[in-house]
């Protein structure tokens, strides 16, 4: 298969061994100071672009392959809020093509199922609250990370005595918090930690006056996020539409 990639970083590097190491061809490599290569006969050759950049690139990246019918697979967070709606337009009825996730790796898959099984379960024991912490290397540019926004967006769908969720505080290395914990009972608290090059851990903790229930996604590299884009990039060759790990991952998780 022919890939694009757009962001060449950190995750960039990553994707294009392990596409390389699978057999595929990388035909154009897209960063900040190269951006006319979007217009080359290389990249409308390829068969998906695989997009890591960062919130505010992300979006108009899309749509600056779409012009060219590339389909996207793209992993960049915190560009939701502003262009949910557009994207979901764009792809409806297999128009465009865009394999979105928060977190690409079979893990976060596993634990999503767990979070999602536990939520359930806890609408028959109102004596414990739910509160949601994740941490990250301390370049990352949003919090809360987009994969705790998918895990708490789940715990709301699922959790009757919750209603929203809302970003709490943000602690850094040299101990300086931004933000409050301030929020009401109906709200799931989302709190970040800025630590060092940790590559992402997210931990769901539901507290009683009796005890207390914890589960814990820890990455140990960003192996498991980049496989993770290259298998969704196999997937997104022969599928349309707006796709994401739930349909990549189907057969192995109910
Ligand atoms: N879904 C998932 O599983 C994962 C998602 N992520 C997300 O992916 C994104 C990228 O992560 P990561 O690779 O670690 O970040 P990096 O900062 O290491 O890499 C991003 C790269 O994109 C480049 N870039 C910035 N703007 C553009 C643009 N307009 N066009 C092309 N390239 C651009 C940057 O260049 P420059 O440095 O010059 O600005 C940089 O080389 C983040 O949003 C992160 O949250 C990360 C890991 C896993
Ligand atoms: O910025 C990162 O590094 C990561 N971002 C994603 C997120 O925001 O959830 C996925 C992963 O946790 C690493």
């Amino acid at each position: 298969m022919k890939i694009a990639l757009i962001g060449y970083g950190k995750m960039g590097h990553m994707i294009e061994q392990i596409a390389i190491a699978r057999g595929h061809e990388i035909v154009c490599k897209i960063d900040v100071d190269n951006q006319d290569d979007f217009d080359s006969p290389a990249f409308a050759s390829a068969d998906v672009a695989i997009e890591f950049t960062n919130p505010t690139a992300a979006y108009s990246n899309y749509l600056r392959a779409f012009k060219h019918n590339v389909k996207v697979v793209s992993g960049s967070t915190g560009w939701m809020t502003d262009h949910k709606d557009d994207v979901e337009a764009l792809t409806k009825d297999g128009k465009q093509t865009l394999f979105w996730a928060s977190n690409f790796s079979i893990g976060v898959a596993i634990f999503a199922a767990v979070n999602k099984y536990l939520a359930k379960i806890m609408n028959q024991f109102p004596q414990y609250d739910v509160e949601m912490e994740e941490t990250h290397h301390i370049h990352k540019l949003d919090a809360p990370s987009g994969t705790a926004i998918t895990l708490a967006e789940d715990i709301v769908d699922l959790l009757d005595r919750k209603d929203a969720w809302k970003a709490g505080v943000t602690t850094w290395d040299d101990g300086h918090v931004d933000g409050s914990t301030d929020h009401k009972a109906n709200e799931l608290l989302v709190n970040s930690v800025r630590h060092d090059e940790v590559p992402g851990i997210h931990t769901i903790t539901y507290n009683s006056e009796a005890d207390q229930i914890t589960i814990s996604h820890s990455a140990h590299s960003r192996q498991g996020f980049a496989l993770g884009a290259v298998l969704a990039a196999e997937y997104t060759a022969n599928h349309t539409g707006l796709l994401t790990t739930t349909d990549l991952f189907s057969s192995l998780i109910p």
